[in-house]
């Protein structure tokens, strides 16, 4: 109910109350005068009564009796009527009268109208009541341009009479507007002891020993606000619920007023209580009437001051005046409002971009010289506050931070900017890279949207810094290309057509930004920033950070840094923050100081200059809505572009294992190419750079006829791990660590990626499954085997290893024979032997001198693996240490595995398998994620990367059902 449809039930109700109440007297009336038109009747009745020869008195009282009841009935209904009506329960006149345990405090009434006394009564007596009803008095109160004060009666016996007005004003504001006043409590002469109750309420201003600070502030508060005025809006009462955001109404109550003010101070409170009441601050002086007013002072300096009644009203008595406020009524409020809910008020992301629901607006938007999106609104209007990057007409906006303290709302804000930016520009024409801090998966729903090129979650200092090096590579990539069309930025290469080629503009949010700088210790993370901040805005790539604060740890050369970011942000921070920081002058500090509820927020594009200052609200996005349009922004793809499939956006995770089907250059396979490679294709693919999702290869003969099987993750955004298994010697894997999950992710999807590789006629596996049969690993890769169309055989038992290495010794001696020139016809095959310290037959023996002597099936194993790769026979071997690998092989027979993954290990066997400590350092940070290193033997290279991991049945499942359907089209 709104205050005026209040005021006008208050005024219906006494009506109502009065039309019942003589409705009721007439119906009285009404029912004793047919009681006495009754009585000729009952003269009669009674005659012929007594001819039947009944008892006279009996029959008397059977009818009066009936009467009576009926006269009772009608005036108890009226009764109950009369009392649904009751006075609302922030106007009752006796606040100690209210039953407060019934009322939610929820919901601010604003106090447009105040009760000041009881008006009138319905009285008990005159109508025939069982309860008087009274009737409030009620005046405006926000609505007006005043200010109050009440004397200090000194006739009167008990002093504290003013203060008590002062308290029940107090009592009775707070109580209607819990969640919208503030109360400045002034008692400068009695130390705070005249406001005892300073901490139960829910919202006061901080006051400071010396009394023209607090009230500098709130005069600084008051020119604040009418700096949010327009000609449409000129009171704080004008603005909308959403976008009047949390301005407080702000109550100053001062006691014994002027003990304790000087001159200066008493004429600022006359200023702050004249200029106020529009700005929602208005001044309540209790006055002690013996104090004197320092010369050049009086009462009269205050223009706009009405007096507050103070008689003291005794209940059942009406007047203007108060009924004091008992302490159990003060708790009983103070209870109610702390266990209250705030209703947010809130400015919804619909409400100020109506273009969202006009699809044919969406992507329309034009990037060549900007882009921009409204992100909240001021005040008096709903879309005033925006982000914006590139060039306008007479500056620049290259980059952004934001500020904003745990709970500000600075997600939310992230979400409106990147949403909204996504509904106006086309993918075609903006591109985010999204990175999450190293707790954080708000950006995770952003996998899906098709402007996403990478989303980082759980971003690692070392992922963090990589995406940093990726976009200081993509904008050395565009001024190379600039430079070779003759343009000198982004906009000329727009405005030319784009002849080589689309290039977007690429937005980088990065969340909790410091983790640039952390671990860093030869400062790469500031240095990146620099040349990205200083040099990408004519490159089209705009960076927007933030964290708690503006000026984050470990960051070197700040100030070159921050000479580049036009745009700052700043929301609810701590007041230590706002003091320490540079990045806004006075004016916007000022602001930033009154942001104290989430949302809130001060947005300035001129390097914090404070003539550029807009404050507001930012709109408030929901995660549904927000969820709707990522889905509905996916299908406006499918429907504009048919022909095109979707890149698939690099998902890096710093705490989860990666997924061969988030891959992006296996994804590029297989959507680029409708049936599975050729040669040729297969060495453009490889020539492709990792940025353009290809390997980077360009030795790729395919007489050697290599084969890709990617291995993992890198801890950056293009790179994934990949060997390249040839038909040379040694080309064949080892893997060697403690972690099972890894070695068995390693071999299973290996296997899984055999279909991607090759027909289902042209390669075979081989699996011989050590695990323990009822452990989760066994029968795992079999599992994997299954999900492809290769023809695979499964050895579980040694003699069925023997029979397996018996064949396969067999296939060698022919191939063997087989000419030179014919052997690239031969297809592959790959021997897995998983989990291969438990293959005791594998295991060498003492010899005759002491000597570790191969076993019988050592030596075939050994005769495979050595001249095995030539002629298309691999050998993929996962053990759990150096000391099991050593049993199987002699060291030297080492130098014939070409490809050596290490994953956790002690330091000695580290040193012995990839000659470096590395290994025993891989999970030096912890378990999570796993990391492994590839070594490619001949190149002397080395690379550590995330591993794919087995985790669990289901997520494999999963894996391998995604697996076959992004295969599908080559399968058919
Ligand atoms: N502009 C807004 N209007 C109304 N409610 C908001 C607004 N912004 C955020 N909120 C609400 O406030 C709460 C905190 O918001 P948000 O998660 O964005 O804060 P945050 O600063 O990112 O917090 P954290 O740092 O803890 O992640 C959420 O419940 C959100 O719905």
């Amino acid at each position: 109910m709104t205050s005026s449809e209040q005021i006008s039930s208050l005024e219906q109700l006494q009506g109502e109350l009065e039309r019942k109440a003589v409705k009721l007297q007439s119906e009285k009336s009404d029912i004793i005068k047919q009681l006495k038109e009754l009585e000729p009747q009952t003269v009669s009745a009674l005659q012929k009564q007594i001819d039947a020869g009944h008892g006279i008195p009996e029959v008397i009282q059977q009818i009066m009796g009936a009467v009576y009841q009926q006269l009772e009935n009608y005036q108890q209904q009226r009764i109950e009527e009369i009392y649904k009506f009751k006075v609302p329960l922030l106007y009752q006149p006796d606040l100690n009268a209210v039953d407060w345990l019934s009322h939610s405090f929820n919901e601010d009434e604003l106090a447009r109208q105040i009760t000041y006394g009881c008006e009138s009564f319905i009285d008990a007596n005159q109508y025939g009541l069982y309860e008087s009803i009274e009737l409030p008095l009620v005046k405006p109160l926000l609505a007006t341009e005043r200010s109050y004060a009440v004397f200090d009666n000194e006739y009167q016996i008990d002093k504290q009479q003013g203060l008590n007005v002062l308290h029940e004003r107090v009592m009775r504001l707070v109580a209607m507007m819990p969640h919208s006043s503030r109360f400045t409590l002034l008692d400068l002469d009695g130390f705070g002891s005249n406001f005892i109750y300073k901490n139960d309420l829910p919202k006061t201003r901080p006051v400071s020993d010396d009394v023209h600070k607090t009230l500098d502030d709130i005069a600084a508060d008051i020119k604040r606000i009418y700096g949010l005025f327009s000609v449409q809006v000129q009171s704080l009462l004008d603005f909308d619920e959403g976008s009047r955001g949390n301005e407080d109404f702000e109550f100053i109550m001062v006691a014994n007023f002027p003990r304790g003010f000087d001159r200066r101070s008493i004429e600022q409170l006359a200023r702050i209580a004249e200029n106020g009441p529009k700005c929602g601050k208005y001044v309540f002086l209790h006055i002690d009437e013996e104090a004197e007013f320092p010369s050049g002072t009086s009462l009269s300096m205050f223009k706009n001051l009405e007096y507050l009644p103070w008689r003291t009203l005794k209940e059942g008595e009406a007047g203007e005046g108060f009924f004091p406020v008992e302490s159990t009524t003060m708790q009983a409020i103070f209870k109610g409002i702390q266990n209250s809910e705030k209703q947010e008020t809130e400015l919804r992301f619909e409400e100020g971009t109506p273009f969202i629901n006009d699809f044919e607006q969406w992507w329309q938007a034009d990037p060549v010289a900007q882009i921009h999106t409204p992100v909240g609104g001021s005040g008096g209007k709903k879309n005033d506050l925006r982000i914006w990057f590139g060039e306008g007409k007479d500056s620049v906006c290259a980059h952004g931070m934001l500020g904003a303290t745990t709970g500000a709302g600075k997600s939310n804000l992230y979400h409106t900017f990147i949403m909204g930016l996504a509904c106006r520009y086309s993918p075609d024409d903006l591109q985010f890279y999204l990175v999450d801090g190293k707790q954080g998966v708000e950006f995770t729903d952003y996998r899906s949207l098709p402007h996403c090129r990478v989303v980082s979650l759980y971003t690692s200092p070392q992922l963090a810094r990589s995406v940093l090096e990726e976009l200081v590579d993509t904008m050395e990539r565009r001024n190379e290309l600039f430079t070779q069309y003759g343009v000198s930025s982004f906009a000329e290469y727009r405005k030319a057509g784009q002849p080589g080629g689309n290039l977007a503009r690429i937005v980088a949010v990065v969340d909790e930004y410091q983790t640039f700088f952390e671990d860093d210790r030869d400062g790469l993370g500031s240095e990146l920033m620099l040349k990205l901040v200083s040099q990408s805005r004519s490159a089209g790539i705009h960076l927007f950070v933030g964290s708690q604060r503006f000026n984050v740890a470990g960051m070197q050369k700040q100030q070159a840094i921050f000479g580049n970011m036009h745009l700052r942000v700043g929301m609810k921070m701590t007041a230590a923050d706002i003091t320490a920081l540079n990045e806004f002058q006075a004016g916007g500090k000022a602001l930033l100081r009154s942001c104290q509820e989430v949302g809130q927020a001060v947005i300035n594009d001129a390097l914090g200059d404070d003539s550029s200052n807009i404050q507001g609200r930012i709109f408030r996005m929901t995660d549904d809505l927000r969820k709707e349009l990522i889905e509905r922004l996916q299908q406006k793809w499918h429907d504009s572009y048919a022909d095109r499939e979707l890149e698939s956006p690099v998902i890096l995770n710093g705490t989860e294992q990666p997924k061969l089907s988030e891959n992006p250059q296996l994804l590029h396979v297989l959507h680029h190419y409708a049936e599975r490679p050729d040669d040729n294709q297969w060495r453009e693919f490889a020539a492709l750079p990792q940025h353009a999702a290809g390997l980077g290869i360009n030795e790729w003969y395919p007489v050697e006829k290599p084969h890709v099987f990617w291995l993992g993750q890198q801890q950056n955004i293009h790179g994934q791990s990949a060997l390249i298994l040839r038909r040379r010697q040694a080309e064949n894997l080892v893997i060697v660590g403690d972690n099972a999950e890894a070695r068995l992710g390693l071999s299973g999807m290996m296997l899984a990626q055999l279909p991607v590789n090759h027909g289902h006629c042209d390669a075979k596996a081989y699996l011989y499954d050590c695990a323990i049969e009822g452990s989760p690993w066994h029968g795992v890769l079999q599992q994997v085997a299954e999900s492809t169309s290769i023809e695979t055989n499964v050895a579980t038992h040694s003699d069925e290893f023997a029979a397996q290495l018996n064949e396969l010794t067999e296939e060698l001696s022919q191939r063997q024979a087989v000419a030179s020139s014919d052997r690239h016809q031969l297809s592959s095959i790959y021997l897995f032997i998983s989990e291969a310290q438990r293959a005791e037959a594998l295991q060498m023996s003492e010899g005759r001198f002491g000597t570790p002597t191969p076993s019988e099936q050592g030596q075939l194993l050994e005769q495979l693996y050595s001249k095995g790769p030539e002629l298309g026979i691999h050998v993929v071997l996962a053990v759990d240490s150096y000391r099991a690998l050593s049993q199987l092989m002699e060291r030297a027979m080492l130098s014939k595995f070409r490809h050596r993954i290490a994953l956790q290990m002690n330091e000695e066997d580290s040193f012995k398998f990839i000659n470096g400590r590395q290994a025993s350092r891989l999970q030096a940070a912890g378990p999570k994620p796993i990391y492994a290193l590839y070594i490619e033997e001949m190149q002397n290279r080395m690379e550590q990367f995330k591993p794919y991991a087995y985790q669990s049945q289901e997520k494999l499942t999963e894996e391998l059902e995604q697996l076959s359907q992004e295969r599908q089209r080559w399968e058919a």
